[in-house]
Order: C-alpha cells, then sequence, then structure tokens
C-alpha cells in the first residue's frame, strides 16, 4: 500500500485529463487510482495505460465516478460545466479534494458549487498555472495605480476546439483589473463588439477572443490612454503548466478545511 495520496482524474480522454494522467503518474507525490470519462466514450472499460497508447496501468476508464472517487483523497477535474456541478457533488459525498479547472460557468453554475464546498474542499481557478496567477496580481496593481481614463482590455487566444468565450483565464484577469480599479466586472465589461456599437464606455474592461489552430492559450491585458499603452502579456506553450498546478492544489488541498479556495490561496500570492 502506497503512503502517497490517491487521485481521480475526469475527462480522462481530453487534452487536459491526458496531460494531467503523465503528470500524477511523473510526479511520485500522488498515484492515480481511478479514470472517468462520459457514459458511451469509447475508451470506458480500457485499461489507461492501452488506451492513451501505451503499456497497461492497471487502471480501468470508468464512467462511474461515485465508485472512483470513494477511492481517492483527491478528484482533478477539468470537464465541462454541467459535469462538474455533478462531480462537486459526489466529491463532497466522498469527501475528497476537487480541484475545478473546467471554464465555462455561468454565475447560477458558480453558485450552485458552493453547497458541495461545505463538505469538501473545493479550489477552482480559470487557470492553474503560476505565471498567469501572479499576472492577475501585477493587473490588479496596475489598474489601481491609474484612473478611468485608462481603457483596459483583455485579449485572449486558444486553439480552434475550445468551446467557451472569453476564456475563464480572461474572465479572472478582467476580475483582478475591477477589483483593482473598485469596481465589479458585472455590469463594466464589453464583449463581442461588431457593428455600430457606440464609443467605449469610460471605465470598461473589454474582452476579445481569437480561436486558432492549437494555440495553447495567450492573454494580454492592454491599459490604453492618449500617448500611451502599457501591456501584459501571459504566453503558455504547454498544458503542463496547467496540470502541474492543477496537482499542487489537490495535495494542498489535502491539509485545509472545506471551503472553496483559489490558485491565490495555493500559492500564496
Ligand atoms: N483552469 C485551467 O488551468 C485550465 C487549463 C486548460 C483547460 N481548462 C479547461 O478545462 C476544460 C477541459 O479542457 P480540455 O481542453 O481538456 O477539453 P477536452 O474537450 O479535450 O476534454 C474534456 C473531457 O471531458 C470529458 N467529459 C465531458 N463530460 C463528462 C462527464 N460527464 N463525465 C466524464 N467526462 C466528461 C469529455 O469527454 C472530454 O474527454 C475546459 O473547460 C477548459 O477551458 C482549464
Ligand atoms: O485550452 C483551454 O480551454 C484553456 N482554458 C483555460 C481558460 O479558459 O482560460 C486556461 C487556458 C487553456
Amino acid at each position: 500500500m502506497s503512503d502517497v495520496p490517491g487521485v481521480v482524474i475526469t475527462g480522462i480522454s481530453g487534452r487536459m485529463g491526458q496531460m494531467l494522467a503523465h503528470t500524477v503518474a511523473g510526479s511520485g507525490k500522488a498515484r492515480l487510482v481511478g479514470a472517468v470519462e462520459r457514459a458511451g466514450h469509447s475508451w470506458v472499460g480500457q485499461d489507461l495505460g492501452v488506451a492513451m497508447g501505451g503499456a497497461a496501468t492497471g487502471v480501468i476508464v470508468t464512467d462511474d465516478p461515485l465508485e472512483a472517487f470513494a477511492k481517492a483523497q483527491a478528484v482533478i477535474d477539468f470537464t465541462a460545466p454541467a459535469a462538474t456541478l455533478e462531480f462537486a457533488k459526489l466529491a463532497a459525498q466522498a469527501r475528497a479534494v476537487h480541484v475545478i479547472g473546467t471554464t465555462g460557468f455561468e454565475p447560477e453554475q458558480i453558485a450552485a458549487l458552493e453547497p458541495a464546498s461545505r463538505h469538501s474542499v473545493q479550489i477552482r481557478a480559470g487557470n492553474m498555472s503560476l505565471g498567469v496567477n501572479l499576472l492577475t496580481k501585477l493587473v490588479q496593481t496596475v489598474a489601481q495605480a491609474l484612473d478611468a481614463d485608462w481603457d483596459i482590455e483583455v485579449v485572449e487566444a486558444h486553439h480552434n476546439r475550445k468551446v467557451d468565450a472569453p476564456s475563464g483565464t480572461a474572465l479572472m484577469l478582467g476580475k483582478a483589473a475591477a477589483e483593482g480599479r473598485g469596481i465589479a466586472l458585472e455590469g463594466h465589461s464589453e464583449s463581442g463588439r461588431q457593428g455600430i456599437t457606440g464609443a467605449r464606455a469610460e471605465g470598461a474592461i473589454g474582452f476579445s477572443s481569437i480561436r486558432g489552430g492549437d494555440i495553447v492559450g495567450e492573454h494580454d491585458v492592454i491599459f490604453a490612454t492618449a500617448g500611451e499603452r502599457l501591456v501584459l502579456r501571459h504566453i503558455a506553450t504547454d498544458r503542463a503548466i496547467f496540470a502541474r498546478g492543477a496537482l499542487k492544489a489537490a495535495l494542498w488541498g489535502l491539509d485545509q478545511k472545506p471551503g472553496q479556495y483559489d490558485m491565490i490561496d495555493v500559492l500564496g500570492l
């Protein structure tokens, strides 16, 4: 019996699911005890290693999340909003740490995650990388220092399979800018401009999304005023940065009380 914590990965066949499987296996800090995919997926019932094109691992991909979660200390979940809402309840039942990387939630879905966090540690962030979480701090500081005549625009670019916009990261950065400026992002954001939009509202935080090819994730926060412009940029070139952050969060969560946390808490920023 190994003394490192057992982790379950949901959405195992996905881009992040597979990256997480490699990250956990190579970490020496946790062991993979379960791998979950949606019912009907061709990987369900197969050995994970074989499904990923390698040697057998002894972990059989399942579509029964509760059975998998019951064997684990932590669940790492990069799937889709509806699935994550279900997994939150099951992680709470299993008293497992729930690391949520999923993005694209509606505000009411975010609110619906809270009851589960009374029984489990829930760590959610639209971006689990160290660089982006540091960037949110910089954005907040810069926004605080500048008056509302500095327009703030967040421009993000991702691969052509991404289904949500603006990205979770862009929303994190926009929220940090709003906090720095002392306003709520809700009611002060502009996105999807097209046609005769009228002039930009002073004090608004704008969002633009680019989708193409295999872009892992790029974010610019532009502060623009008459005569000058300041641009803060993060470029992700490898999904491993998100997986490493998620594993760090899972391990950190083992020592926390039930509740809702983010990567700023995990990283102590
Ligand atoms: N927070 C971060 O750092 C970060 C980083 C990368 C991606 N993401 C987010 O993670 C999510 C997944 O991204 P991806 O690129 O891996 O997507 P993907 O489409 O490659 O993978 C998602 C996987 O989830 C599976 N899934 C969906 N519903 C399920 C269910 N009910 N049960 C089990 N599995 C289910 C799908 O079958 C798929 O394999 C997205 O929301 C993305 O924005 C977040
Ligand atoms: O590939 C994705 O999808 C990503 N999603 C997160 C987001 O929405 O910001 C993080 C970057 C990659």
